[in-house]
């Protein structure tokens, strides 16, 4: 079975056409989307519980009648985990235990310092009130999704953890269940799409309304995230997973056609690239994904994703490989070559650097410590992965002296007069020693 991917070099005289072509990738455009999520979020704001139970019986395929049966307590949590086969169990314990170990490490504490004249400058860190997890659950539960988002919010100290997650024909996971557990999600309530973010944001009769909302979801919930920012934060809008590989050739190709299937079999917006300054170690990977795709069980999904977004690009040395890494700014770099450390220092861009030949992207995705909820479609030029940073904000401190408060006043009435502030000019002059 052969399949069908782009394969371009970097020295070929369309090859910043190609690069175009293969990242051209708009994550909230449709205007049909726009209209249905403002249609929804609309509907939430004004008609709560209600409407929130007609969307997820219309889009969920429920049946069901009050908020009640959309609710989850403790106790079904727990019994999930406490019910979980051992193996799981154990896997899962030791996944959560990784990631709060590695996001202790992220946690910023509050700072000051005091100047000659006693003044006292600072900032103080706190964490947000209340915050939403979304977890996603059209197309597949994602257990390690509930660990990823709510292990950083526990450890930043926020008191309240909201989950959504939608559970389409009425269908509960049992590990994302037992996942809630073990993370100290607060409450969890069963519905999902742009319906979960619009409860959360405005809150309804039964969701109580949060600071801020984060985790991945589909062009309904990412849409939906970007409408209602402003009445409540966001972490990010994250398209679908991506990988980029860049191999110098002597990793084993089946290793490499592995990799790439593991972000493509995600969904068939996905997107793996690799990149090679070895043209042969490209045929070989290609030939390893003809032979290993037939083997996978999300076979159509990895063929589309590969078929329509997927791509081998032959680099004419290592800093051309660089340069193709950080115009990419991919969501996951996996560098499979000898000295990955060597690379670093140039690559500017970048969600999570797997390094190595060892380092499988799916080990961060599930148990390695870091997030998996990453900048996605080059946004890794301007934003970071979801951590307790995320679920912390800070306020300035300022605590002048009376010598302080007079040497600042006269700089400050200074730049009042010129502003033709009157009031903060003479609000500042009254501390001014004579
Ligand atoms: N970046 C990450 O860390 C990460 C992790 C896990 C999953 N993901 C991604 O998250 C996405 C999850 O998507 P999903 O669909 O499986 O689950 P989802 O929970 O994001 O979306 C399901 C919801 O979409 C809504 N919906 C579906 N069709 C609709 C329609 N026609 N009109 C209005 N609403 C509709 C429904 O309300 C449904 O509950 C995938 O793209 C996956 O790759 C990313
Ligand atoms: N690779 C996804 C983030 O892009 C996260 C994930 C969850 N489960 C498996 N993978
Ligand atoms: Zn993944």
């Amino acid at each position: 079975m052969t399949i069908e991917i782009r394969r371009f070099s970097s020295a070929q005289p369309d090859y910043a056409q190609q690069m175009d072509t293969l990242l051209a990738w708009e994550a909230v455009s449709d205007a049909q989307v726009q209209k249905t999520v403002s249609d929804i979020v609309f509907d939430i704001r004004t008609r709560g519980d209600a409407a929130l139970i007609e969307y997820t019986n219309k889009f969920d395929r429920m049946n069901v009648s009050s908020m009640a049966q959309l609710e989850l307590n403790q106790e079904q949590l727990q019994k999930a985990l406490d019910e979980l086969p051992a193996e799981r169990r154990t896997a899962l314990l030791l996944a959560a235990e990784r990631v709060r170990a590695y996001h202790e490490k992220q946690k910023q504490d509050s700072w000051d310092y005091t100047e000659a004249d006693g003044t006292l400058l600072g900032q103080k860190v706190t964490p947000m009130d209340r915050v939403g997890i979304y977890v996603p659950g059209g197309k597949a539960a994602y257990p390690s999704s509930v660990l990823m988002n709510a292990i950083p919010a526990h450890v930043a100290g926020v008191q309240e953890i909201i989950m959504v997650v939608p559970t389409p024909d009425g269908e509960l996971n049992q590990l994302v269940l037992a996942a809630a557990a073990a993370a100290g999600v607060s409450r969890v309530f069963t519905v999902g799409g742009a319906q979960a973010v619009a409860a959360l944001a405005y809150g309804t009769e039964t969701v109580p309304g949060v600071d801020k909302i984060v985790g991945p979801g589909n062009i309904y919930v990412a849409t939906a995230k970007r409408m209602v920012f402003g009445q409540v934060g966001i972490d990010m809008i994250a398209g679908p997973s991506e990988i980029l590989v860049v191999c110098d050739g002597k990793t084993d190709p089946d290793w490499i056609a592995m990799d790439l299937f593991s972000q493509a079999e995600h969904d068939e917006d996905a997107q793996s690239i690799l990149v090679s300054t070895d043209a042969d170690f490209l045929d070989a990977v290609k030939a390893s994904i003809d032979k290993l795709l037939p083997t996978m069980e999300r076979a159509e999904i990895i063929r589309t994703s590969l078929t329509e977004r997927g791509a081998l690009i032959h680099a004419q040395s290592d800093a051309d490989a660089i340069a193709i890494i950080n115009r990419i700014a991919p969501e996951h770099l996996e560098l499979s070559v000898e000295d990955p450390q060597a690379w670093l220092p140039a690559i500017r861009h970048a969600g999570a650097i797997f390094m190595g030949r060892y380092t499988a992207e799916a080990l961060g995705d599930y148990c390695a410590g870091p997030n998996h909820v990453l900048p996605t479609s080059g946004t890794a030029r301007f934003s970071s992965p979801l951590g307790v940073y995320d679920f912390q904000k800070r306020s300035s401190l300022i605590m002048c002296s009376a010598d302080g408060a007079s040497e600042l006043g006269k700089t400050a009435s200074v730049l009042a007069r010129g502003e033709f502030l009157t009031a903060h000019a003479r609000s500042a002059e009254y501390r001014i020693k004579d």
